[in-house]
């Protein structure tokens, strides 16, 4: 194969643009063929997971025997953790806040907050909160906490909840008796999976309080996702919940998470903002069925893995810049960051060797780092593997006007649109990091929607199980972080 071919295209359009990291001078097709037989074994693996939910030594966090089931989560069948009337139950919820709830606030972390952060800029840009109701089609407007412990932001957070509630009374009052105004009303939706994570329950603690002190004017609901294990397992969330009559909904078993995106945690906030929630596990799932083959040349997961795996593995390409080309992308870097280091930042193989596995993960965005990081990416160490993300039709793209004809320069870069202009610096980008032997590849999606962000998304789930497989580590758990935790604890407990 040349390198002009190294391109995997999908029928939907998708596309994995491997030229800049396969061929001479990078990963060869010989460094692939010397791991056939593990190339085999890893889509045996992965087959084997997608169909009982196993995966050899993965452990869960008490140390017994748990299944992956991420992969189930795009079909939405009876019997399957996202069912026909799970799904019809979102989508109820969504609706029931249409003009009805003024702001929802989504606390978690981690896999509690990533991925839904992912969808909500996707979705919602920047400007959503500013935007009048009609402009947001009737649903609330959407903040996030529990992302941190910053005693700031969640101040200044309840501070604009009671500012937009008054100015909302103000208005009313100006328009009709006092007694008729409506509350403001605030849905607190908890996601933790564990169910007393302390970044989000602290944060859900203190908005919880001020804002229930202002009632009548404010009124607060709650809603909660967490493990739904009752009993001995039962998480001190799912209690509370049960406990106050908060509705909820499920982080399932088996599902990381890192992997949630696809579950009821994603999908709450889909719910919230109107994502389109069909569309997304739709593209999740063509991209499941893409990622049967064997044929590694037209499995985009299988190839991506092989060629990260081998980048590092052979060339020293240990670090992986994840780098789309657009704002309202970032959050899909900083999503990808949680799944390439909890997934594969590894101290031990699965036999108990010390392997001190993985690739580090760096979030840039263009063309934003070009003017920050780029230099590092273009002159520092060779142990980099940038990974471009290029949306390819933008829904509005203005074309850069001719405003100062008498400015050559200005002149120049006006007569196109934005995305062109956009495209030609990631294009300059990769090329310059080719010429000088830099490694780095491009997935493009056709256009910025739901279906194609669900192809991009699960391709990168499966393909750290793959890599899991090549590395041979357990890609389904994190060991790593309990180290901190086992300490905090005490330290917290000294506070009081
Ligand atoms: O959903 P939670 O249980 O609150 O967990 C939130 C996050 O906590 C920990 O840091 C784990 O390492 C992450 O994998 C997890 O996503």
């Amino acid at each position: 194969m040349s390198n002009q071919e190294a391109i995997l295209t999908l029928s939907s359009g998708f596309s994995f643009d491997y030229n800049n990291l396969y061929g001479q001078g990078f990963v060869t097709r010989a460094d692939i063929e010397n791991i056939a037989d593990r190339l085999t074994a890893a889509h045996k693996a992965v087959n084997h997971m997608r169909a009982t939910g196993e995966v050899r030594g993965h452990l869960s966090k008490d140390g017994v025997p748990e299944k992956v089931l991420f992969s189930q989560l795009p079909y939405v069948e009876p019997g399957n953790l996202n069912t026909p009337s799970s799904i019809a139950r979102l989508k109820e919820f969504g609706q029931s806040l249409k003009n009805k709830v003024d702001a929802v606030i989504s606390f978690g972390i981690g896999g509690s907050y990533l991925g839904n952060k992912v969808l909500f800029d996707v979705h919602c840009g920047e400007f959503w909160n500013s935007k009048s109701k009609e402009q947001r089609q009737g649903y609330p407007k959407l903040y996030f906490s529990g992302n941190n412990i910053d005693p700031r932001r969640t101040t200044e957070l309840v501070a604009l909840i009671l500012h937009e509630a008054n100015s909302k009374t103000v208005h009313a009052d100006a328009c009709k008796a006092k007694t008729t105004s409506e509350p403001y009303k605030v849905l607190l939706i908890v996601i933790s999976k564990s169910g007393s994570t302390l970044d989000t329950m602290s944060n859900f603690m203190v908005a919880y309080d001020a804002l229930k002190k202002e009632a009548p004017a404010i009124a607060v609901e709650v809603v909660a996702v967490t493990d739904p294990a009752e009993k001995a397992n039962e998480t001190l969330l799912h209690k509370l919940a049960a406990q106050e009559g908060w509705p909820m909904f499920s982080v399932p078993d088996g599902v990381g998470g890192r992997f949630s995106v696809f579950s009821e945690v994603g999908l709450v906030t889909a719910a919230c903002i109107g994502f389109d929630i069909d569309a997304f596990l739709a593209g999740a799932q063509a991209m499941d069925k893409v990622c049967q083959t064997e044929d590694i040349w037209q499995n985009p997961a299988m190839l991506n893995a092989a060629l990260k795996y081998l980048a590092a593995e052979n060339y020293g390409r240990d670090i992986e810049v994840f780098m789309p080309y657009g704002d309202y992308l970032k959050s899909v870097a900083e999503w990808y960051i949680q799944l390439l280091a909890e997934s594969l930042g590894k101290r031990t193989d699965r036999e108990g060797r010390e392997v001190f596995y993985g690739r580090t993960p760096i979030v840039a965005v263009g063309t934003t780092d070009m003017h920050a990081q780029t230099q590092q990416h273009q002159d520092g160490k060779k142990n980099k593997v940038v990974q471009f993300v290029k949306v390819g039709k933008w829904a509005t793209d203005p074309v850069i006007p001719d405003v100062f004809p008498s400015a050559a320069k200005l002149s120049q870069i006006s007569g196109f649109p934005l995305s062109q202009a956009l495209d030609a610096a990631r294009e300059a980008n990769a090329a310059a990091l080719k010429n000088d032997g830099r490694f780095n590849a491009t997935f493009v999606l056709p256009e910025m929607n739901a279906y194609h962000l669900g192809e991009l998304l699960y391709l990168l789930a499966l393909s750290v199980a793959y890599e899991g497989e090549l590395a041979n580590v357990d890609a389904f758990d994190q060991p790593g972080v309990e180290a901190y935790k086992r300490l905090l604890g005490p330290l917290l407990r000294s506070l009081k």
